[in-house]
């Protein structure tokens, strides 16, 4: 599966609903077993969350986008398809998210892909769900660190930090990820799905047990003034990194 809303393939409401009903379509499609998840938009995986879906948008949008927010993540996180990310560019936050939310991870090696959840950077706060999903890949320490000073790991680093299973050289990630998937897919789907299940389905009830607190919590936090008021600030220096 190709991302490709460019320029940056930011988590757009409408991309995420194109990314849920194809993943809803291969998930149900028993000739799949199993999907590559990487980027059509050089040099970057994935920018994360649309922060135009956030700054300026009224509760309702918000919490409709929220609503779509969540239900990527489960739907990657409990697919019962092994879910490779071949993660061929820049990955913050969102982009993390969904990359952390594959079976394993396979990153190319420049020094420009960073990977991580790098919110607090922006003045906002990763939801205990994205939380809970760095915490589970790399430790409460480590997550600790990386949570409040918002890392963005160079591909080295996040090797070492095990925030993802492989670098590889930029021209090998396809092929790599595709011999990853050949070995997990020589597991007994029921075996590895069950299994699967049995690792990450107590991370998914925290969020399932409460979906709509956490909607109601997002669109609470996201309205305050202080917090939009980041949002602008870290739109503008964007603009004002292009000159
Ligand atoms: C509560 C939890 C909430 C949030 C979790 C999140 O996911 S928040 C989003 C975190 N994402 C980031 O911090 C990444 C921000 N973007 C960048 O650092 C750079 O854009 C990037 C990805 C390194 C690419 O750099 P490049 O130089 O190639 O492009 P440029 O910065 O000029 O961006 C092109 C246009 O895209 C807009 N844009 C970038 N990221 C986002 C985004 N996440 N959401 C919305 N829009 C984004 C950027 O403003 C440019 O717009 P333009 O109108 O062309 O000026």
């Amino acid at each position: 599966m190709k991302m490709r809303n460019p320029p940056v393939n930011s988590l757009s409401l409408e991309f995420l609903t194109e990314l849920l009903i194809s993943l809803e379509k291969l998930e149900n499609d028993k000739t799949f077993r199993g999907i590559i998840i990487t980027s059509d938009c050089p040099g970057i995986f994935s920018a994360g969350l649309d922060l135009l879906e956030m700054y300026g948008r009224d509760p309702a949008h918000c919490a409709e986008y929220w609503k779509a927010v969540q239900e990527l993540w489960l739907r990657v996180y409990l697919s019962n398809l092994v879910v490779i990310g071949a993660i061929n560019g820049i990955s913050p936050a969102g982009g993390c998210l969904l990359s952390l939310s594959c079976d394993y991870r396979v990153l190319a090696n420049n020094p420009k892909y960073a990977i991580g959840l790098n919110e607090t950077l922006l003045g906002i706060i990763a939801p205990f769900w994205f939380k809970d999903v760095l915490v589970n890949t790399i430790g409460h320490r480590a997550a600790e660190r990386a949570l409040q000073l918002g890392f963005l790991f160079p591909p080295s680093d996040a090797l070492q930090v095990g925030i993802v299973d492989q670098v590889v050289p930029e021209d090998q990630v396809q092929s790599t990820a595709r011999s990853v998937m050949a070995q997990w897919l020589a597991i007994p789907d029921h075996a590895r799905q069950l299994t699967k299940n049995l690792v990450r389905k107590p991370t998914a009830d925290r969020l399932l047990q409460q979906r709509d607190a956490d909607i109601q919590n997002f669109v609470r936090f996201i309205s305050r003034d202080s917090i939009q008021k980041s949002l602008h600030v870290y739109l503008e220096k964007l603009k004002q990194k292009k000159g």
